[in-house]
């Protein structure tokens, strides 16, 4: 997980910075012991990044800089920021699960009463599964890879891969109005979603 969130930070952030503009703050939720957001926090100086993940996960991390870590449970509470990044968590849950994780990432970037106006967001960095009409030779191996990651997550955990009605759906269930997919790399898009 950590050598995949390097591969994707430099990404991330090379490919999808305009992403990251006029954000103050931002919060890793399942960050792990913070590769990912270590990188964004370097990358941009000014942006508060936590990283929220479970108490034992966190346990002895040192805060530095622009950087701090939170432990609690995602399914709870999500501490308070201008955008929630998800990097390859939904995936791991069923619709009712990431329905409840979605509802808490929204209350977490609507917790705030500031006056100037942004772009509040969740992002997550998933994998949307391609549609079967739109596969060709170039891409049945990429299509192959993602029903195999789809059957590990429902061996592995309680979760699934998703297609974009899927993720629309729940999207709009959690109570946002509006996404937008970006491929970043393989099998990897980010995919921004707005209150
Ligand atoms: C598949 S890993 C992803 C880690 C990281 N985002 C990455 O892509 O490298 C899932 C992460 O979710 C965390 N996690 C699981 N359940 C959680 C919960 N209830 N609240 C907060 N974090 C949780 C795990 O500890 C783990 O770090």
């Amino acid at each position: 997980m950590a050598s995949d969130a390097r591969l994707v930070s430099s990404v991330l952030i090379d490919k999808c910075k305009g992403s990251f503009e006029g954000l103050d703050s931002l919060v890793d939720v399942g960050g792990g012991t913070g590769t990912l957001a270590k990188a964004i926090a370097d990358a941009f100086p000014h942006l508060d990044c936590t990283i929220f993940d479970l108490p034992h996960v966190v346990a002895g991390q040192q805060d530095s800089g622009n950087l701090k870590y939170v432990g609690g449970d995602m399914f709870k509470d999500v501490p308070v920021a201008d955008a929630v990044l998800l990097k390859w968590i939904l995936h791991d849950w069923n619709d009712d699960e990431c329905l409840k994780i979605l509802k808490r990432c929204k209350e977490a970037i609507s917790n705030q009463e500031k006056v100037v106006m942004i772009k509040k967001k969740v992002m997550t960095v998933d994998m949307v599964v391609m549609d079967k009409e739109k596969v060709n030779d170039e891409t049945m191996k990429l299509m192959e890879t993602q029903m195999f990651f789809d059957m590990l997550m429902m061996v592995l955990q309680t979760g699934r891969e998703r297609r974009e009605e899927e993720w629309a759906k729940l999207f709009f269930a959690a109570g946002f109005s509006n996404y937008k997919i970006t491929t970043i790399l393989g099998l990897r898009s980010l995919i921004e979603v707005y209150p």
